[in-house]
């Protein structure tokens, strides 16, 4: 029971709530964010401030959006912390992060230690703000990571992994154990570097139908896409796209899932 108390503070469950309590690992994320003064940053979920204290130390000042009240009031009313911190205390899901954007300010450098429990939506709406972001880094479930930076052909293969490469080159950059958390979560965790794509290189003439395309090719990974996709297009349709219909969705590259979305939207739309 000990274990979910630190620093005072009782963990919540559902609020995702596993403090980093591990100075090494603390000074690896910090390493890889390589804050600066002119930085734009933002953290999502500071929570007792594991990373925000030395990030802050570094950068001079920083966002940040906590959805617990008592832990954002902690923060804002902090001694030394405090004044450095602009708090938004809600939820990170619904945060406008272009809000943060000002003609003065440069693009975000987003990071966080994220509660596990809402890191695919989280992500899916971070990925919406692409354009306002120079990088993310995020620590998460080490599986999620995997399905993240996951290529065509593996196991792990799916709509996490095509929709986070289409808007971010992603890799991982360390892994971490539980022991390194309070309380220690069941799972192992690593954290991922996202840098978003330029626009151009984005070339989706909708992500909500690249999105759709995904969930129904993934859906039932193991049909042939002839099957999988019966919903969306014919199979003649699919091989005038140049798409092997006996092929299954974790063949697919990300490209053909672009070409397939895109051909969705210039024909059915
Ligand atoms: C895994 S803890 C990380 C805390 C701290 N950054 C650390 O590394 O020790 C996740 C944090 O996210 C906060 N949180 C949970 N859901 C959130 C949401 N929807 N929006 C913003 N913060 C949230 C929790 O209250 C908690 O502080």
């Amino acid at each position: 029971m000990t274990d979910k108390v630190h620093l005072g503070h009782r963990a919540r469950k559902r609020f995702g709530q596993n403090f980093l309590c591990d100075e090494m690992i603390i000074d690896k994320i910090v390493t890889a964010i390589d804050p600066k003064p002119e930085d734009n940053l933002v953290e999502i979920g500071p929570g007792l401030g594991a990373i925000t204290e030395p990030v802050s130390e570094l950068s001079g000042h920083l966002t940040v959006v906590e959805l617990d009240k008592d832990l954002a009031q902690r923060l804002t009313e902090h001694p030394f912390l405090g004044p450095k911190l602009t708090v938004h205390q809600g939820d990170a899901m619904k945060f406008d992060f272009s809000s943060l954007i000002k003609a003065d300010r440069n693009k975000l450098k987003v990071f966080g230690n994220l509660p596990y429990n809402i890191s695919t939506p989280l992500l899916f709406h971070l990925f919406e703000f692409a354009d306002n972001i120079e990088h993310m880094h995020f620590m998460l479930q080490k599986e999620v990571v995997k399905r993240m930076v996951a290529g065509p052909g593996s196991k792990t293969f799916g709509r996490l992994s095509v929709m986070t490469q289409y808007y971010c080159n992603a890799m991982p950059v360390i892994e971490v154990p539980p022991e390194c958390f309070k309380p220690a979560p069941k799972v192992d965790s690593a954290v991922i570097r996202l840098i978003p794509k330029k626009p151009e290189q984005r070339t989706a003439k909708s992500t909500k139908i690249l999105n759709t395309v995904c969930l129904e090719a993934f859906n039932q990974r193991r049909k042939t896409l002839r099957n999988s996709l019966a919903n969306l297009l014919t199979a003649d349709e699919l091989t005038s796209i140049g798409i092997d219909i006996t092929l299954r969705a974790e063949s697919l590259s990300l490209q053909q899932f672009i070409d397939i979305a895109n051909w969705i939207y210039d024909n059915k739309q």
